[in-house]
């Protein structure tokens, strides 16, 4: 196929088409499945491949099959050498177009194994390195004037594998090698392509396609078929009848929905015929039963002797009435169509002489029919690529060299491994994503003031500033984690609003996922607290390092923050206006006795400007960090770290705005360091932790930025 996509393809898209046909190898069993896995890039992808696949099958059969027609009709073909015999045919050399090629001669009584082997080798992807190739088939006049079928393969000079290894000898590891690539092939057939027999629509076109090529007369249609084989009174198995109204597509596998089936009808027709003639016991017409009242349990697609035998039974006359041993052919019913299941009808008739013939096993058949149904499909599916460690060697997934050598042959992230689809649910942690900073985000961005600025910009502003005045002019050790908590901060302060941690009255760590006070208002709860920097100073806090000088440094900044204005609305409403972030953030965050704490940059963050009017509630809250927040915060770091020489890693509890109360995770954790421990000075002993705030944890590592 690649040779005739190659034409068809610009050579632009045959890089992709490789890369494709890689990647359908594991994919396109799952084709279904896939399309809930696959992002919708790569299932447009997949869906262009798969229709190109097609259209090359076609185009390649076409005109292989009509080429080889011409060889194989003229004088010239003829059957060299016979190198085997099987229980249906015998298999000659030939040489074709000065090529070598395995000719199985079928005998018209065995066209029916001839068509079941053509069927399997129409199947699309068929192509396998170990699996025989098929190139042909056809029918003609043999020198008796009797129709055979040949079934032209590739010429493999080693013959079969029985024959090999009754002439070979071989050391282990040749063994092996040997072992290996007939497990493929095996795999390959039964656990990608033929779902328990059934095949796939697009064999299905292809097996038509072949079938009426095979056809003596290429417009004999399956109508005309049937009423040619009355007129001869031929007596065709009900299989054989079915089986080529299924090539034409006349009837469905699975049934119809309403209406007659044709083959059925055709049954039917034939059951007439036995019934007015009563002549051909042999004949073979044995259709469904069409009582659903059969009294009694009766298993799922068990073969129904007693119905056979009661539809004959009925049959007036019928030379099988009394005579059971006539009967030869079986009926598979399946019981769902007297279930709920509306389109049942899964009627698959097959004569004793297939079953003897192909050596069927009834529960078998029983077994594969199941496993061919679509939920089977998809749970085999699942449990093939939706297996948490599916690129591991030691998993059981047998597809495991194809995604190997996919995975080998496409990046990662252009053709990421399928996953279990993640169900929305409450994030335990928030992944920070870089992405490009936006002008403007309406979701989460909150608009304060006058100046129609987003707070969060205005923050930024203040930030900036006071991290220069931070690094210039102090080295607190403390204040490095203090400036990674630049990312918690500022989020915290878009809402323009944070809650004390150390004013928290129900001792409840910050990780868990609501609060009991969620729901109430946080103003009212701290009206009683005339000012954030009173319940700063409260003794219970191990933190709580010079809260007056965590006041000043915050007045000062706001005064810088150029936002006095507001600071004076809010004044009098310091409990719920922005105006007391900063210092709450900051008091909470510096750890250990500290006389000289020094405004930093997340304290500028929570510095919010005091509007005269409560922000309005986000719709959504985004958590995005960009990667120019990033780099700065590294570049920060290291200075700080520079002037500090130390690496003690401090925590800092922040409030959580009231704002954000109603939307915030189960858990913000900055893990900026994924080996190092976490830092959590809410888990002092004995210590009152906040009621309503979250808990920000914080390592050193500014590479990471998971939340
Ligand atoms: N493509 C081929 N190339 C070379 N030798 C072949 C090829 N196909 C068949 N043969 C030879 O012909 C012999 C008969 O093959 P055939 O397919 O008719 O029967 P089988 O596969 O052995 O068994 P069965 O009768 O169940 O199909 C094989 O044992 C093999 O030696």
């Amino acid at each position: 196929t690649s040779t005739t996509t190659t034409a068809i393809l610009p050579s632009t898209h045959l890089q992709l088409f490789y890369l494709l046909h890689i990647y359908s190898y594991y994919s396109y069993s799952t084709y279904y499945t896939s399309t809930a896995i696959l992002p919708s890039t790569h299932l447009q992808l997949l869906q262009l491949f798969y229709l190109l696949h097609i259209y090359s099958y076609s185009t390649f059969y076409t005109s292989t099959i009509q080429s080889f027609f011409l060889n194989l009709s003229s004088p010239s073909f003829s059957l060299c050498q016979l190198i085997g015999r099987g229980r249906y045919g015998s298999v000659f050399c030939c040489s074709l177009d000065e090529r070598q090629v395995a000719v199985k001669v079928f005998s018209s009584a065995n066209r029916q194994n001839f068509l079941n082997e053509c069927s399997i080798y129409c199947v699309p992807l068929l192509e396998h390195d170990n699996i025989a190739h098929f190139i042909a088939a056809d029918e003609r006049l043999g020198a008796e004037g009797r129709v055979e079928y040949l079934l032209v393969m590739e010429y493999y000079p080693h013959g079969s594998l029985h024959r090999y290894l009754g002439l070979q000898t071989g050391d282990w590891m040749s063994s092996c090698r040997l072992a290996h690539s007939i497990t493929r092939g095996l795999a390959y057939l039964h656990t990608e392509l033929l779902k328990g027999g059934r095949p796939r629509k697009s064999s299905k076109r292809l097996y038509r396609l072949l079938k009426l090529i095979q056809l003596r007369d290429r417009g004999t249609t399956s109508t005309e078929l049937v009423q040619e084989w009355q007129q001869a009174g031929v007596s065709a198995f009900a299989c054989t009848v079915r089986q080529r109204l299924l090539e034409d597509g006349l009837v469905n596998r699975m049934g119809p929905k309403s209406g007659p089936d044709p083959a059925s009808s055709y049954i039917e027709e034939q059951e007439g015929m036995a019934k007015n003639t009563q002549s051909d016991a042999s004949s073979a017409l044995i259709g469904r039963t069409r009582d659903g009242g059969v009294a009694g349990e009766r298993n799922r697609n068990s073969i129904n002797y007693e119905r056979q035998q009661a539809a004959h039974a009925r049959l007036p006359g019928s030379p099988s009435a009394g005579t059971s041993s006539a009967l030869t052919t079986m009926t598979f019913i399946s019981e769902s169509s007297q279930g709920h299941d509306p389109n049942p009808n899964l009627h698959l008739t097959l004569t004793q002489e297939d079953l003897e013939t192909t050596k069927l096993d009834p529960r078998e058949v029983d077994k594969n029919l199941k496993e061919s149904s679509d939920e089977n499909l998809m749970e085999h599916s699942q449990k093939q690529f939706c297996s948490p460690d599916l690129l591991s060697p030691a998993s059981s997934s047998l597809l495991f060299p194809f995604i190997k050598m996919a995975g080998e042959a496409s990046p990662p992230a252009l053709f990421p491994l399928p996953k279990q689809q993640n169900l929305p649910k409450r994030p335990s942690s928030l992944l920070l994503r870089t992405k490009p900073p936006k002008k403007d985000s309406s979701s989460l961005r909150f608009k304060f003031g006058r100046h129609g600025k987003s707070n969060l910009r205005q923050v930024e502003g203040g930030a900036k500033t006071n991290a220069v005045s931070n690094v210039t002019a102090v080295s607190e050790p403390h204040r490095v984690s203090a400036t990674n908590n630049l990312l918690v901060l500022r989020d915290l302060s878009v809402n323009g609003r944070a809650t004390n941690p150390q004013s928290s009255e129900d001792g409840q760590l910050g990780l868990i996922t609501a609060s009991p006070d969620e729901h109430q208002p946080l103003l009212s709860r701290e009206t009683g607290q005339p000012d954030v920097h009173t319940s700063n100073a409260r003794p219970n806090n191990n933190n709580s390092n010079s809260n007056g000088l965590v006041l000043g440094e915050g007045e000062g900044e706001s005064d810088g923050g150029g936002e006095d204005e507001e600071e004076g609305a809010g004044g009098s409403t310091s409990g719920e206006t922005p105006c007391s972030l900063g210092e709450s953030s900051v008091s909470g965050s510096l750890s250990g006795p500290d006389p000289n704490p020094v405004p930093m940059r997340g304290e500028a963050l929570l510095r919010q400007p005091k509007g005269g009017r409560r922000p309005e509630r986000p719709n959504s809250l985004d958590l995005s960090f960009t990667t120019r927040d990033l780099v700065s915060l590294g570049e920060q770091r290291e200075v700080l770290v520079q002037n500090q020489g130390t690496g003690e890693k401090i925590k800092k509890r922040v409030k959580t705005p009231y704002s954000l109360k109603r939307w915030r995770p189960a858990t913000w954790v900055i893990s900026t360091d994924t080996g190092g421990s976490e830092v959590n000075n809410n888990r002092g002993e004995g210590q009152a932790r906040p009621k309503s705030s979250s808990a920000v944890y914080l390592t050193s590592e500014p590479s990471d930025t998971r939340l």
